[in-house]
């Protein structure tokens, strides 16, 4: 489904998370949210999520308002959040708790059998053989994937990934980012990730939005993700790397030392 935030503000006292934040993503595309450390990236998804509620602004999905429920809104953690002494399969089917809301009333979706959900999850993100297996005794990329599984037996219409990856190593964070990309594309599910690691984002995204102290500065494919938009989304980054980078013809090599300048930041 098609997600459009509109003119969407949340202040915290005299502080502004968001203001008047606007973008659309399209059915099945996967957007990434970049910006630096209080940039209002949570925020954004925990509204989302229905987590927080807006000062003023609506969401809608595929036109139509999303108000009081998000049950269609499947949400991938930082921590995961799984129940540790459970199997994978358990994990999973506990995605089926959060089901039957809103969206899913109004196309009148029928009732389909919750183990085989379950189980096809798991087989989406690669974990079908290990589904008897406790969480605990899996690595924390495997973990994360049965996070994925989890959030997908909800049936979402929109998947929400807060830092999905950024207590990974590179490895397992690339295995993650795929089955994560895969499962957008074979499910067409519309999905919006915040990522820290620049290259991650720019190799996986599809669409970007990037914010600064609350506003939009940037919304626009990969080719337009320069490394000057870069350094407009990071302001903090008047690194000579950057300038660098940004002087370079190797975009690659730029985005590499933008994000390492990143990981240098608490
Ligand atoms: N519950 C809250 N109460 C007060 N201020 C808050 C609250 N949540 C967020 N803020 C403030 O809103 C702004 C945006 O925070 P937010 O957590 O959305 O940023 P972020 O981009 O997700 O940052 P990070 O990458 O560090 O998680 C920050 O100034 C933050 O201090």
């Amino acid at each position: 489904m098609a997600l459009r935030v509109d003119n969407l503000t949340k202040t915290y006292g005299d502080t502004t998370a968001l203001s008047e934040v606007s973008f659309e993503v399209p059915d099945g595309k996967f957007a990434v949210v970049l910006g630096r450390s209080g940039a209002g990236k949570s925020t954004l998804l925990r509204i989302l999520n229905g987590l927080t509620e807006p000062t003023s602004g609506s969401v809608y999905l595929d036109g139509e308002a999303v108000t009081n429920s998000r049950s269609d809104v499947g949400m991938v953690f930082q921590q995961h959040n799984l129940v540790e002494e459970l199997s994978a399969y358990d994990n999973a089917l506990t995605g089926t708790l959060n089901r039957t809301g809103f969206v899913r009333s109004l196309f009148n979706r029928q009732p389909v059998d919750d183990r085989e959900l379950a189980l096809e999850a798991l087989d989406t993100v690669g974990l079908l053989d290990e589904s008897g297996q406790k969480v605990s005794s899996m690595s924390g990329g495997q973990q994360q994937r049965v996070g994925i599984a989890r959030a997908l037996v909800q049936q979402p219409a929109l998947l929400l990934a807060d830092e999905p990856v950024a207590s990974l190593d590179p490895s397992s964070a690339e295995t993650v980012m795929e089955y994560l990309r895969e499962t957008a594309e074979t499910r067409n599910l519309t999905t919006l990730a915040s990522l820290h690691q620049v290259n991650i984002a720019r190799e996986y995204g599809e669409q970007f939005v990037g914010l600064k102290e609350g506003d939009v500065v940037f919304d626009g494919p990969r080719e337009e993700l320069t490394a000057a938009v870069l350094e407009d989304i990071y302001g903090y980054i008047e690194t000579d790397e950057l300038r660098e980078g940004a002087e370079s013809t190797d975009m690659n090599e730029s985005i590499q030392k933008t994000d390492e300048g990143l990981e240098t930041e608490p």
